[in-house]
């Protein structure tokens, strides 16, 4: 009989890689094991996956409980928020390995757009209602000390699960401590008629490991996973960029794409001009090829990466 994800012995001597279960980071997530070529089978409502190519087992567990499960050695490697890691307090147990470049997002301090208060200072001492109430006890727990608000005048922090904007239209809080998606940012907290006075925290998804000796007979896998990953991150975030320039631009030229090492310049028929070839990154591409043709630059040509090792 082929063995089963839920026969605990066909775990033994996998590394275990937890993945986000659902929400904002289970689908990139997913992108990033096919781009590493990690292949499984998921079947219907199981939570643990084997690796088919290589020994790994994944674990599909929600967000905001893969810091501790990594934390504590129950999985050795993760992915999930900088944010959830810090709010587990596991910033000492775990070690961030990469940072993964989406789930890009801030915690912040938020009011009714016609609320009195203008800074974090001006809600100390009020309600506030987060699902973050640690790093949110954090912030407003040195505001309070700061300004000598203690007993029934400290900040009161109230958690809930989720929907946390809707606190503020349904009495329940003063101000509110929510994430803010960096790209589109902010439709959840503009149409709760609410906005940001401070920002507590920048986040993004991160590849973490277990910093204990546990992981020790699992090293060399996971730097095969970390660099797979690292390949794919980094294949989303430069293009190469092509071009011919005259050959006595080309010190103007490499200024503009300057590549990660250098750029390759190869020599045409022309020996007026050369062939210029750099990585770029992705979102620069746009003034890189305006500043290339301001300086003389030909047939300029972008071409989009599957995959890399850089
Ligand atoms: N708007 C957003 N844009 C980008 N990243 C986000 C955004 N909201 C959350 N994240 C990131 O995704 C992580 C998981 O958030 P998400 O709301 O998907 O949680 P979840 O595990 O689905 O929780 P829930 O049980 O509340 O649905 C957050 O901790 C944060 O790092
Ligand atoms: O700035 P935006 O892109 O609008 O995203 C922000 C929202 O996204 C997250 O919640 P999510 O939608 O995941 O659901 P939740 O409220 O159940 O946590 C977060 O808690 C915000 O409410």
């Amino acid at each position: 009989m082929s063995p089963s994800a839920t026969d605990s012995e066909s775990l033994d001597g996998r590394l275990l890689f937890a993945i986000p279960k659902k929400g904002r980071l289970h689908d990139k997530c997913l992108e990033l094991l096919a781009g590493s070529d990690i292949q499984f089978r998921r079947s219907h409502r199981l939570d643990v996956a084997l690796v088919k190519n290589l020994p790994i087992a994944l674990v599909f567990l929600p967000a905001s409980d893969i810091p501790s499960f990594v934390g504590k050695g129950n999985v050795n490697l993760g992915i999930t928020g900088h944010d959830v890691i810090l709010e587990a307090n596991m910033e000492n147990e775990v070690a961030e390995v990469l940072r993964l470049g989406f789930g890009k997002c801030a915690l912040q301090v938020q009011v009714p757009e016609s609320s009195p208060f203008k800074s974090a200072e001006d809600l100390a001492g009020k309600r506030v209602v987060t699902s973050f109430e640690v790093l949110a006890g954090k912030h407003f727990g040195e505001i309070d000390s700061r300004l000598q608000l203690t007993g029934d005048a400290a900040t009161k922090i109230e958690y809930v699960g989720g929907s946390v904007e809707a606190a503020c239209a349904l009495g329940l809080a003063d101000g509110i401590v929510d994430l803010v998606g960096k790209y589109k940012s902010g439709d959840t907290m503009r149409a709760a008629g609410l906005h940001a006075i401070a920002t507590i925290l920048e986040t993004e998804a991160v590849l973490i490991k277990h910093t204990v000796e546990k992981n020790a007979a699992f090293e060399p896998l996971i730097q095969t996973i970390t660099s797979r990953i690292a390949g794919v991150v980094a294949a989303g975030k430069y293009v190469v960029c092509e071009y011919n320039i005259p050959r006595e631009k080309v010190h103007d030229a490499t200024a503009i794409t300057p590549g990660r090492r250098a750029p390759t310049i190869s020599p045409l028929e022309d020996d007026k001009w050369v062939a210029v070839s750099a990585m770029v990154e992705k979102k620069n591409m746009a003034t890189i090829m305006d500043n290339l043709v301001k300086i003389g630059a030909e047939d300029i040509l972008i071409f989009n990466l599957d995959n890399c090792r850089v």
